[in-house]
């Protein structure tokens, strides 16, 4: 069965229908490329699947349960976990102490460190080594590279139990090495999670996609692998007619 299911999704911005008719649907595990030209639909579909933004119409299921209605905290608690392209750590706090930020859900940061120093020291280190960056722990997030911020952040979804996650090009403005490093981080992740990712760097997406979708004006235009997508002739003549 599908973690997530979209159906007949739209949304409308005072007539400008960015999101019309949608229908695609993602398994658990599965690391699925959203590609499609400028203007398409991509980030905005990310925006519906999180809570950011509300449909006017259809339906978003998330292992079962009907979210299009819900509000984004409630989304977040379930299990969806959105990477925006503007990294959210707190540059002043060490990557552990982040980590604990994202872990403890409550409201309240002093009440999270508090939590951390008691009981959740520990439990940062296995997310840290799957990301790779164990031994920053103690490291001033603000001092991290580009990449190594963009991790820390994907690390502080999986602390805060996100199984399926949102990422908007995960991979701009990286070094050809970080991007490396990120593909092979997101293999790893889809072990123990869904990825869902729009990235524009198609030697990225020929590494980690398992399944491609390709939006035009809103809906779906073709759906397969890296190797179906090259040859669609209505992909071809989307990216063109742009
Ligand atoms: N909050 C909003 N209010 C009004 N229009 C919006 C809003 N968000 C997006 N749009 C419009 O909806 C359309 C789809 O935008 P979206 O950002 O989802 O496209 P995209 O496929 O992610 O494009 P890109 O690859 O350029 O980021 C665009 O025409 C955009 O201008």
């Amino acid at each position: 069965m599908s973690q997530l299911q979209v159906n007949d999704l739209h949304v409308d911005f005072g007539g400008l229908k960015a999101v019309d008719g949608l229908n695609f649907s993602v398994g658990e595990g599965e690391i699925l490329c959203l590609l499609g030209p400028n203007g398409a639909g991509k980030s905005t579909t990310l925006d519906l699947i999180c809570g950011k933004t509300q449909p006017t119409g259809g339906s978003i299921r998330f292992e079962g349960t009907e979210i299009s209605q819900l509000l984004e905290f409630r989304r977040a608690r379930l299990g969806i976990g959105r990477k925006f392209q503007v990294p959210s750590v707190y540059k002043e706090l060490t990557v552990a102490e982040n980590l604990s930020v994202a872990r403890s859900r409550r409201p309240g940061m002093l009440h999270a460190l508090t939590r951390f120093a008691l009981s959740d020291g520990r439990a940062a280190v296995p997310i840290l080594e799957r990301i790779g960056l164990e031994a920053k722990a103690n490291e001033v997030a603000g001092n991290l590279s580009h990449g190594e911020t963009q991790w820390l952040e994907i690390a502080m979804l999986i602390a805060q139990d996100s199984r399926l996650i949102l990422m908007d090009e995960p991979t701009a403005g990286m070094t050809v090495e970080e991007t490396g490093r990120t593909a092979e981080i997101f293999r790893s992740l889809s072990e123990s999670h869904t990825l869902i990712v729009v990235e524009h760097d198609m030697s990225f997406v020929r590494t980690v996609a398992d399944r491609i979708v390709v939006m035009n004006r809103g809906t779906l235009l073709a759906e397969g692998s890296i190797e179906e997508i090259e040859t669609n002739e209505d992909v071809k003549s989307a990216y063109l007619g742009h």
